[in-house]
């Protein structure tokens, strides 16, 4: 309990929304946080957002494709270049402080190896992000992802997650082929409603940008969620929170799920 209690690292703290990787495949594309967001945070109106809650992220993906490595860049700044492979699951836990307020975020890393999926996916239940990781140098991983999130959301509730479809080893990739498979990869997250990010866990390219971004977004939607929850037991009703137009993914899911008829 003292260590929750403790200062959030410096380097964890969020006070403007960072932006997306690609325009074309992003969750939205508001330059900032939502209004309403913003407002809770200011009057302290985030409800168990900051308290006692703890976001869980998955993340999932062929064998090898990089995700301990992608986890362990960011949260121990290290890199390992030789493979072992990951028995089950791992997790860490990261804090964050978001718009001033205290966010934890759960990062669960799942094997990839066939052998150890069928332990690795009872850990997937209740997530509120999904992170599907693949290889850009090797297009069968990325055709792999669909399945992935096929199975992610077995567990989970469509219209409660977000997404994130991440290509790693960038660093390996020279500029000409790497275009070559972003356009794919665009394709794919567009068609599953996901934010889409190339990184490097051996430089470290837009791997703090990237959990930052997950952390924001994870941070507004419960954020959403909480201000949901407690007008509609104030006016016990179903309420809408208006959005931006800008909010292409968010919106169209909650719409999906939870919003008047
Ligand atoms: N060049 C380069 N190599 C990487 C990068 N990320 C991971 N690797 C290498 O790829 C191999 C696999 O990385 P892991 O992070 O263990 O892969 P994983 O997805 O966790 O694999 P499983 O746990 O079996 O599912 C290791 O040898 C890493 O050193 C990267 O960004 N660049
Ligand atoms: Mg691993």
């Amino acid at each position: 309990m003292m260590s929750m209690l403790a200062p959030v690292r410096r380097d964890r703290i969020i006070a403007e929304l960072p932006q997306c990787f690609h325009k074309e495949a992003a969750l939205h594309s508001r330059s900032s946080f939502h209004p309403q967001v913003t407002g809770a945070c200011q009057e302290q109106r985030t409800g168990t957002v900051g308290r006692f809650k703890i976001s869980k992220i998955i993340v999932v993906g062929d064998l090898s494709v990089g995700k301990t490595c992608l986890i362990n860049r960011f949260c121990k700044d290290t890199f390992d270049k030789n493979y072992k492979a990951t028995i089950g699951v791992d997790f860490e836990m990261e804090r964050f402080e978001v718009l001033g307020v205290p966010f934890s975020l759960q990062l669960w890393d799942t094997a990839g190896q066939e052998r150890f999926k069928c332990i690795a996916s009872t850990y997937y239940r209740g997530a509120q992000a999904i992170v599907i990781v693949f290889d850009v140098n090797d297009v069968a991983s990325l055709a792999h992802t669909r399945q992935w999130l096929a199975d992610a959301l077995k567990e989970n509730d469509p219209s409660n997650v977000i997404l994130f479809l991440v290509g790693s080893k960038k660093d390996l990739s020279p500029p000409a082929q790497y275009s070559l498979i972003e356009r794919d990869a665009i394709k794919v997250a567009k068609e599953m409603h996901a934010e889409y990010w190339a990184v490097s866990s051996l430089t470290g390219e837009n791997v703090r940008e990237f959990f930052f971004r997950v952390a924001s977004l994870t941070f507004e939607s419960s954020v959403l969620a909480e201000l949901e929850k407690s007008s509609a037991r104030k006016i016990g009703d179903v309420v809408r929170i208006c959005s931006a137009d800008g909010d292409l993914y968010l919106t169209a899911q909650r719409r999906k799920s939870k919003c008047c008829r």
